[in-house]
């Protein structure tokens, strides 16, 4: 390429760029006079937010790629809904943790996260109403659910608003780069489970395998001390300056963790919306199967059941289901009065639109 035709793109960007520029202020002028209209009411709107990513993308005729162009506008509403009212979303912290990875994927970098000490206190400060919302993890494809949240979400007030599906890559994280002298590894108990193979094959049995209330935290300790290794993700080891062993080494490939959103406000229909509830069958016989059997009438899809012991009585279990729709639309609405009237107890634990980054 000639220097001239070099300069010829990079005056085209340049003009383009100041086309951008004045867009995205034009774009956050509207957003401002929408917050006006709201009057100081509920900013965040996660419906409206999912049909702007599925629109674009939708438009989309490249060279950038459909996740591409939902990652820029991602930060594009975060940044015109941080002119309305910047969002404060709780996580289980330290900083570094996937949680924050989640809420950032889900909210955008104009939000503010904070960090909580334990899922608990993450839902609490958001009860209190001293963050707008909670990102917590329901769920991972190698692992299965996360019982923490699902208790949490049974006696909370909160609403599910939102999910995020997030691939979880873990690395081993040292401070030397070499694998000599290694006595312990820490870990979230849930990520070494994700990693078990790996370590059988690749340590020693005698290293000692740690688990502690979050990755980020596995990393802080280990960049403490040179015997200690961690197992972490790519923010945790940014974040505490440690070196990579060894990357990806989650024994399933498409480990992936999904997150729920929850605040206060209830969430209208997208679209493309997922309804969560919880509910308890009476202890007898084909209770279950006809807890159930609503969902075939009224043709509604299951993505999720997943049976928990209801902590009431010895040998009692709750039943978290997703199924496919908004809970006030048909025919989720029919299925769900149907449901009111067979189960011992029902909550709906929101309805949200289905991920779409
Ligand atoms: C501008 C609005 O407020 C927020 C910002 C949005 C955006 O930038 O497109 C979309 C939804 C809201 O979270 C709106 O409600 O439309």
């Amino acid at each position: 390429m000639s220097d001239e035709q070099l300069k010829s793109h990079r005056d085209a960007i340049d003009a383009l760029d100041v086309e951008i520029l004045q867009l995205l202020n034009k774009r956050a002028g509207h957003a401002r006079s929408i917050g006006e209209l709201k009057g100081g009411g509920l900013v965040y709107r996660p419906e409206r937010e999912a049909q702007v990513l599925a629109r674009v993308k939708q438009l989309n005729n490249g060279p950038l790629t459909d996740e591409s162009i939902a990652k820029l506008f991602r930060e594009i509403m975060s940044a015109c809904l941080s002119i309305e009212r910047p969002l404060t979303i709780a996580y289980l912290g330290p900083e570094g943790t996937f949680s924050q990875s989640a809420a950032i994927k889900h909210f955008g970098h104009a939000a503010v996260t904070l960090a909580c000490a334990s899922i608990d206190e993450a839902f609490r400060v958001v009860e209190a109403r001293s963050a707008d919302y909670v990102v917590a993890p329901v769920e991972n494809s190698t692992e299965g659910a996360v019982g923490r949240t699902l208790d949490l979400m049974v006696s909370t007030p909160l609403k599910v608003c939102g999910e995020v599906v997030l691939r979880i890559h873990h690395h081993l994280l040292r401070r030397e780069a070499n694998f000599e002298g290694i006595r312990r590894v820490y870990s979230h108990a849930q990520s070494l489970s994700q990693c078990h193979e790996w370590l059988n094959k690749n340590l020693p049995v005698e290293v000692e395998r740690i688990s502690v209330s979050s990755n980020a935290e596995a990393a802080r300790l280990a960049s403490l001390d040179t015997s200690c290794a961690a197992i972490a993700g790519d923010a945790a080891a940014e974040r505490f300056g440690m070196l990579k062993l060894a990357e990806n080494i989650e024994d399933e490939p498409n480990n992936t963790t999904r997150f729920l959103a929850l605040g206060y406000h209830e969430t209208t229909a997208s679209g493309r919306d997922k309804t969560s509830l919880v509910m308890s069958a009476q202890n007898k016989p084909g209770a279950v199967h006809q807890l159930l059997s609503p969902l075939a009438e009224h043709g509604v899809s299951m993505t999720k059941f997943e049976s928990r012991p209801s902590r009431t009585g010895l040998w009692e279990y709750v039943f978290f289901v997703d199924i496919e729709g908004h809970a006030a639309e048909l025919p989720v609405l029919k299925t769900l009065e149907a449901l009111r009237e067979r189960a011992a107890f029902v909550k709906v634990l929101g309805a949200y639109p289905v991920a779409v980054i």
